[in-house]
């Protein structure tokens, strides 16, 4: 897996008992491999537009590919298996553009590629075909939560905070049908304006720790300005990405209070407000009975967020007890790319991957595309 933030590939062996309808999964093994300065620049890159796009997406997705393989190689020593011993890798690819209203969302990838440096069979472009069906192709995370963390007797939420935010709600055995009643959208910004606005100030990739959002203050003028974004308030099924939250939408929202002359600091103390505030927004409307909140994806190391985020909670009066899916046996950083595992199980097992609920699909459909070894 490498989503919206750019900073690398997360991957893991993740072995799943026999019965497709109740999996139980045991990481086997995990890596992690970043991507370098040049690369994430020229991803970032692509995702507006530019010149001699189609070569150049063609060449970053052979780069990519050769990411995805190191991580595999990686993987396959730390847990000392051979590429037959792997049904299938997989893989997501690279969000350049995602325009579901346009009838396309596009991962750069080379499944082609990774199968042949790999020998594994590889199951790619899982969001296509739900885009076909009508659907946002996003999020497709809520179907795995849904079969992995949900609990019969009681209301969970699990938001994921990558680069773009998203939530899940799974009703507990109390709802009518269990399928249609998950909930799931993205929120809108997770990490990403906080990691570009860190970039532009103190060129470091991401405010680690959050340390430098603790050192300012929020300012309620600007969170409010942002707060007043279309997206924000439209019902789902919805999904976003850089397409809307990117650099330019920042510096509009930031031209309204520049008479304020706000530090950087407190820029980024807003930025962390506005995430956590808009997916206490979306518990708010969508789970007030939610008993515990599962955060996963790289925001869950950032202390100052998980403190903005159950402060939000608390300040519409809700108990929700916040952790992480460390609780639930997975790590944080692990969920999605496990994720992906699971859908490309769906896919090997002929079984649809979406919740058309969640995504707005005309029905439940097989997602992905295989490229045999
Ligand atoms: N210790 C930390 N302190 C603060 N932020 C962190 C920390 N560790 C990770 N992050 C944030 O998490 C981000 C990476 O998150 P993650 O890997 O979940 O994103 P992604 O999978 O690329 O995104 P998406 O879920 O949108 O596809 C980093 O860019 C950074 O902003
Ligand atoms: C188009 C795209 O790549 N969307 C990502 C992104 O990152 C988080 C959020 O926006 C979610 O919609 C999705 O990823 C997760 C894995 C998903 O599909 O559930």
């Amino acid at each position: 897996m490498s989503g919206t933030s750019l900073d690398g590939v997360d991957g893991v062996i993740a072995a799943f008992a026999a019965a497709p309808e109740q999996p139980t999964v045991t990481t086997l093994a995990s890596a992690y491999v970043p991507f370098s300065a040049g690369l994430r620049a020229e991803l970032m890159a692509l995702q507006s537009a530019g010149q001699d796009e189609i070569e150049r997406e063609a060449l970053v997705a052979n780069t990519l590919a050769a990411h995805y393989a190191a991580c595999v190689e990686r993987l396959l020593a730390d847990a000392d298996l051979k590429p037959g011993q792997i049904r299938a890798i997989g893989v997501h690819g690279q969000t350049i553009r995602h325009r579901p209203e346009l009838g396309f969302t596009r991962q750069a990838n080379n499944p082609s590629l990774l199968a042949e440096l790999t020998g594994i069979d590889v199951i790619a472009d899982f969001r296509s075909r739900d885009v076909a069906a009508g659907g946002q192709g996003a999020p497709l995370v809520p179907a795995f939560h849904q079969a992995m963390f949900a609990d019969p007797a009681q209301t969970r939420v699990v938001v994921n905070i990558g680069g773009i935010g998203n939530i899940s709600v799974l009703h507990g055995q109390a709802a009518e049908s269990e399928e249609r009643d998950v909930i799931g959208f993205d929120t809108g910004p997770g990490n990403v304006l906080m990691d570009l606005w860190i970039k532009r100030h103190l060129d470091k990739d991401y405010d680690k720790d959050g340390t430098w959002a603790a050192s300012g203050q929020p300012s309620a003028a600007l969170l409010a300005h942002m707060r007043k974004e279309e997206y924000f308030a439209a019902a789902p099924p919805k999904s976003t990405g850089r397409d809307l939250f990117h650099a330019a939408w920042l510096d509009q929202q930031l031209s309204h209070t520049a008479p304020l002359k706000l530090s950087p600091a407190d820029v980024q103390a807003t930025l962390a407000t506005l995430t956590a505030t808009t997916i206490a927004d979306a518990i708010v409307r969508h789970a007030p009975a939610a008993e515990t909140v599962y955060i996963c994806g790289g925001g869950a190391y950032n202390p100052y967020l998980m403190m903005q985020l159950a402060h939000a909670l608390q300040s519409h009066g809700l108990r929700a007890h916040v952790q992480s899916t460390a609780a639930l046996g997975i790590a944080p950083n692990h969920v999605e790319a496990v994720a992906f595992a699971w859908l490309a199980l769906r896919f090997d097992q002929r079984l649809p991957g979406n919740l058309p609920l969640v995504t707005g699909a005309r029905g439940a459909r097989i997602l992905g595309a295989l490229y045999p070894a």
